[in-house]
Order: C-alpha cells, then sequence, then structure tokens
C-alpha cells in the first residue's frame, strides 16, 4: 500500500543507467559514512547520523564517472564481519556473497572505513579480500584524522593490503573525487572465485587479527581518543548526571514543541481561517463551498496547523543524532530497559518511533535475538508518534489552561510531557510481560560503539528538517486531503429529507455509523462526532483532527458557523471525555501503514493481529477508566 512508507526517504531514481552496469556494494563498519558517501555519489538524500545502525536496508543507487562510465552503487548496513547476525548484518552478507535471490555478485566492494578507528575495518578488509571482488579502501573521515593531528598513509596501506586505497571526505564537496578517480580506474573482468568465503575458523579469525594490528601500527598514528568525546562523556554518561541530563533534554524538547511554535501556529491558522472565509464569501451556497471550505480547508488546514511542531521536535531529533547523543542515550537507559527485558538495542528503534512507528519497527532489524526484536517490534507503536502530536495539541490547547506552574514550567507543555512519559512507561511494562513473564527469558549482553561527538553540519540539519516539511506537507496534500473529502462526503451525503429538523450530518451515512456505534464507546465518554473521527484516524492519526473539524463544521448551526475547532470542543466535551480521548491517544489502535510494515518485517499476519488486539484493549481500558475516574473525581 501506498500510506505504508511516509517516512522513508524517496527511493533514489536509477533513470539514466543501463540494466548491465556494473553493481559496486559500500561495505563498512556502522557509522563510517557509507551513506554520507553514497549521497555525495549518487546525489541521493539517504539518512545519514552518528549512530551505529543508521541504514537497515539495501539502496540502490547510480553514478557517471568523469571517463563516462555508468556503475550502479548499493548503500548497505554497517557490519563488522560477514559472520554478521542480526538482520540488517543478514542483508549486507547475502549482498556481498550474492546469497539474494535474484541478485547477481556485486563487481566490485568499496569497502568504507572510519579514518579515526581503523582497527576493526583491517579485519573486515582481510575478510572481504577473501570474497575475491575487486575492491578499493576508502579511509573516510580523514579531515578529523588531521584535525586530531592524527597521520594515515594510505600508499603504505595499500601495498600491505594489495588493494587501492584512497582518502575521502563524505560531507565535503568534492570529498569523494579521488574515490571517483579510483572507480574510473577499477578493472571489473577481474572476476575471481566468489565461493572462496566460508565462514572462519577460531584460528584464523586470530590470524586476521593479528595481521590487522600489526598492519595498523605500520600505516596508522591516532594521537589517542579524541578529548572533547571522553570530558564530555565522563558528564554525559555519569550514572546519576546524566541520566538527570537525558531527562531534562526530554523535558525541554516537550516545552519547546510547545512554546516555540506557537506564533507560527497562529500565523497558519489564521491564514487557513483567512482562507475559508475568503471561500464562504466569493461561492455561493452549495456542495463545492462546503467541499471546499468544510471538507478541504478546515479538515486539511486543521492538520497543516501542526507543521511547526512537527519541525521543533525533529530539530532537536536531528541535532541530538548528528552530536552523537543518541547512542549514549541508549547506554544510559540500557540499565534501566533491562529491568524490564528490553534490549539496549532497543533503544533506537523506540526513539525512531517518536518519528513515526514505520521506521522504528524497521530499525529493529539492528536486534541480533529474535525475540528482542519481536518485543521491540510490538512495543514500538507506544512510543509517542509524530501523528499524535495533533491530537494531543488540539485537545490540550482547548481544556489546559495555558498558565506557568511549578516556578515557570507551561502546564500545556506539562501534560504533553505526562502524555509521551505514559506511553514509554506502556511500553517498558508491556515488553516486561512480554520478556519476563510470557517468554521468560534474560537480555542479551549490549554491546555498541559509542561514536565521537561531531558537531552538527548546519546543512544536514536544514536538509532533514527540509525532508521532514516535504513528508509532512506530501501527507496532508495525497492522504489526509483525500481522507478529508471521503470524510466530507460521507457526512454530507444523503442529503436530509424534505422538512428534516437539527443538522443535516444527522442523516449521511458518517452520522448514522457515528450514532450507530455510540453505544460501543459511550462507556468510555465518547460522543458520535469523536467515533467518526476515529474510522479515518486509523489511516492516518491525524486525521481525526482534520475529521473532528470538518464533522463539526457541518454540524455548526447558526453562530458556530466558520467557528474555530478549539472552542468548539472546549464547549461541546466534557473535561473526563477530553482526558478519556488522550488516554485512548496513548495506545490508540495502530494506523494501517504500520501494521503493514510489522506484516512485513514478522513475515507474518499473527504479529501485526497481536499487536491490533494488546493496542485496542489498552486503549479501551486506559480509556474507561480515565473516564469514569474523571467523572468520579470531578462530581
Ligand atoms: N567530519 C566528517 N564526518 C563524516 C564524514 N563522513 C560521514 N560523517 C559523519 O559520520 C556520521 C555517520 O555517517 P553515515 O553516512 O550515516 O554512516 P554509515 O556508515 O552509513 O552508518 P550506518 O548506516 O549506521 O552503518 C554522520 O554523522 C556523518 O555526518 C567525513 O568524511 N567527515
Ligand atoms: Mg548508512
Amino acid at each position: 500500500m501506498n500510506v505504508a512508507a511516509p517516512d522513508l526517504a524517496p527511493e533514489t531514481a536509477t533513470p539514466f543507467v543501463l540494466d548491465s552496469a556494473p553493481e559496486i556494494a559500500l561495505v563498512g563498519c556502522p557509522n563510517s559514512g557509507k551513506t554520507a558517501l553514497f549521497n555525495v555519489l549518487t546525489g541521493a538524500r539517504q539518512k545519514v547520523a552518528n549512530y551505529a545502525g543508521v541504514t537497515v536496508e539495501r539502496k540502490e543507487g547510480a553514478f557517471v564517472t568523469p571517463a563516462g562510465r555508468s556503475v550502479k552503487i548499493l548503500d548497505l548496513p554497517g557490519t563488522y564481519s560477514l559472520r554478521g547476525r542480526s538482520p540488517d548484518e543478514a542483508v549486507t552478507r547475502d549482498v556481498v556473497l550474492g546469497r539474494l535471490d535474484g541478485e547477481a555478485i556485486p563487481d566490485a566492494v568499496i569497502c568504507v572505513a572510519d579514518a579515526t578507528n581503523l582497527r576493526l575495518v583491517l579485519r573486515l578488509v582481510l575478510e572481504l579480500k577473501s570474497v575475491g571482488r575487486p575492491m578499493i579502501l576508502a579511509l573516510n573521515m580523514v579531515d578529523i584524522v588531521e584535525r586530531l593531528g592524527g597521520r594515515v598513509d594510505p600508499e603504505r596501506l595499500s601495498q600491505e593490503l594489495g588493494i587501492p586505497v584512497v582518502t575521502t571526505v563524505a560531507v565535503r564537496k568534492g570529498g569523494a573525487d579521488d574515490l571517483i578517480a579510483a572507480v574510473d580506474r577499477l578493472d571489473f573482468g577481474r572476476r575471481v572465485d566468489v565461493h572462496g568465503w566460508s565462514e572462519p575458523t577460531g584460528d584464523e579469525i586470530r590470524a586476521a587479527h593479528a595481521e590487522a594490528a600489526r598492519i595498523l601500527q605500520a600505516c596508522a598514528f591516532h594521537p589517542g581518543d579524541e578529548k572533547l568525546t571522553r570530558r564530555l562523556d565522563r558528564v554525559l554518561l555519569h550514572p546519576v548526571a546524566g541520566l538527570a541530563i537525558l531527562f531534562a533534554i526530554l523535558f525541554l524538547v516537550f516545552q519547546a514543541v510547545f512554546t516555540w511554535a506557537a506564533p507560527a501556529m497562529d500565523l497558519i491558522k489564521a491564514g487557513a481561517g483567512l482562507v475559508g472565509d475568503t471561500l464562504r464569501i466569493a461561492l455561493p451556497d452549495g456542495i463545492l463551498r462546503s467541499l471546499l471550505v468544510d471538507g478541504v480547508v478546515a479538515g486539511v488546514g486543521s492538520v497543516l496547523v501542526f507543521l511547526p511542531q512537527i519541525l521543533i521536535l525533529f530539530l532537536f531529533i536531528i541535532l541530538l543524532e548528528d552530536f552523537g547523543y543518541m547512542a549514549r542515550a541508549a547506554f544510559l537507559m540500557d540499565r534501566l530497559m533491562a529491568g524490564t527485558g528490553l534490549h539496549g538495542r532497543a533503544f533506537i528503534p523506540l526513539l525512531s518511533s517518536f518519528a513515526c512507528a514505520i521506521p522504528g519497527v524497521m530499525a529493529a532489524r539492528v536486534i541480533e535475538n529474535r525475540r528482542d526484536r519481536l518485543a521491540t517490534i510490538l512495543v514500538a507503536p507506544l512510543m509517542t508518534c509524530s501523528a499524535r502530536l495533533p491530537v494531543y495539541t488540539l485537545v490540550i490547547s482547548a481544556f489546559v489552561p495555558d498558565r506557568t506552574v511549578l516556578g515557570g514550567m507551561g502546564l500545556q507543555g506539562l501534560v504533553m510531557f505526562a502524555l509521551f512519559s505514559a506511553g514509554i512507561g506502556s511500553a517498558l511494562v508491556v515488553a516486561f510481560v512480554l520478556k519476563k513473564l510470557v517468554w521468560r527469558e534474560a537480555p542479551e549482553p549490549f554491546l555498541m560503539e559509542l561514536p565521537d561527538y561531531k558537531w552538527p553540519r548546519p546543512w544536514n540539519v536544514a536538509l532533514g528538517l527540509w525532508q521532514r516539511a516535504e513528508v509532512f506537507l506530501r501527507r496532508a496534500g495525497t492522504i489526509i486531503l483525500a481522507l478529508m473529502v471521503l470524510i466530507w462526503f460521507l457526512s454530507s451525503w444523503p442529503a436530509p429529507p424534505e422538512g428534516a429538523v437539527g443538522p443535516a450530518i444527522d442523516w449521511s451515512i458518517a452520522g448514522r455509523v457515528g450514532h450507530w456505534l455510540t453505544p460501543l464507546f459511550a462507556p468510555i465518554g465518547f460522543n458520535w462526532q469523536i467515533v467518526v473521527a476515529l474510522i479515518p484516524g486509523m489511516a492516518a492519526r491525524e486525521v481525526a483532527v482534520g475529521a473532528l473539524a470538518t464533522v463539526y463544521a457541518l454540524s455548526a448551526t447558526g453562530e458556530e458557523v466558520g467557528q474555530a475547532l478549539q472552542p468548539i470542543l472546549a464547549a461541546e466535551w466534557s473535561l473526563p471525555t477530553a482526558l478519556s480521548l488522550l488516554a485512548w491517544f496513548v495506545f490508540a489502535p495502530q494506523c494501517a501503514s504500520t501494521l503493514a510494515v510489522v506484516k512485513r518485517e514478522t513475515n507474518s499476519w499473527a504479529w501485526p493481529a497481536v499487536m491490533f488486539g494488546y493496542m485496542a484493549t489498552l486503549a479501551y481500558l486506559a480509556a474507561f477508566l480515565t473516564f469514569h475516574i474523571a467523572t468520579w473525581a470531578l462530581t
């Protein structure tokens, strides 16, 4: 289905290269800059970030060298060895060894090395040589080696390894020129039998280890670890101070999402109001006016308003990712998560799920153990995805007063923080139940390389934000628009009979379905308008907001016509209903695209069914309890 991948960067186009063009695979340790190089070579915009395990899929691109040679190029997940066990490492192994169905072995390999950290990659190079393909070693990040006063000798390395060695700076313009020139000199005809690679024995591994150490000694000099990284880590990884800083950062993010975004949101809201009013005056009363004003402007406009919040959330995520903090956060959370049975590696997939559960579920490929991975996939959608943000904001701004408490903290931001925490907390509880009570498994030890801190690069940040905005706007212009038109239609057709009283929507299909389902949702305090909005919300959660806008716009009579959604809700809903809806959305049954991805990643319909079932149950229970406790407390 097309809605299935709203958060993935567009596939790279390869329009000008023939199928017969030779294929080169980018292989290397995690976080060495493979994707950054891939982007430079092909002009693609695949995700680059400063932690291991960003790329979990095979991506294809192409370029033409200055000599006019067309080549296809593959970006692959990082791996330390062809013996890797996790699903992402298996992708790399299978591509390099030609084990993938219908796919030949790559014609050549570019091994990408983080030049500041050569020890592990030299072993990988030795292993890759036994595959028997022409190979180039790209010493990437030489800019950092130079800045630290280190030295790497590419000529000597080339002699020792018997393959061409070039230096690159993947994040600099022209930083891959030497690599491109080396590709031009490659002799693709030099085929060697690939079945030369086999699982190495312990002795072979030890021998390779010693050989790598010897070569490293001869060819590279590093003045020790970067001091900045060490110094910062003493504070940021501190068991107490580090955790305190992590929570302070998270808290700051939600405050910022609320306060910084407000002016821009008001502007968009005013703009949408203006467009709606203009259309209402300019067009004669009728179907077209209703479609444009009540369906498109009210519906899509009410979703667009949230763009600033989503961009601010992503600004923080991208900055932290580029800086190299994410892996640290995983490290800090490991002890806490181990208590619940989740693997330390689950942290980054869970964190990615704040954007959207889809990349989060895919990022779980870095987890080797199948049950650890399943547990992570099953709880990932409990993380508050950005599509839930509009629902939260709408309800919070209508019902939570905008004042400060506890000496300067915004109450609205605090409630938002509480909702996100409820998502995280419930994920930990569900994982605990699964891993400790159902599967009774101890988590496996957690090994992860911590990247050196790097200053976020403004261009990368800007590009990342631009991509998010693009994804959001594309969604608003396609699926959300389409659903809004559908909802408008279902809410306006059929028209009421002659002489009917009350709002016309009561006679429409949506109105009838809403009324019909209401008994099911009355125990949790939902009215029929909410019920109508929940259904399209399963396709894309933020549509629930647009649907409410349309449903209330079409129910409006007299005074209320053209009024903004927020004051309508504040007047129409009771506080327990509002709280119950928030509780519902913490667990909100999965959107269709997440279920589709879970099906793909687990290769079975059973797991998406389990996920849907348990989340729907939790959502109903949580909303039920919230509604009744709130009703009781307020009377
Ligand atoms: N200073 C500097 N930074 C670089 C260079 N190449 C990559 N980076 C940064 O290194 C980090 C990792 O880059 P990626 O391209 O995501 O690495 P990758 O090898 O694709 O990582 P995985 O997909 O996780 O295996 C990012 O923060 C990049 O901006 C370089 O030549 N110089
Ligand atoms: Mg990558």
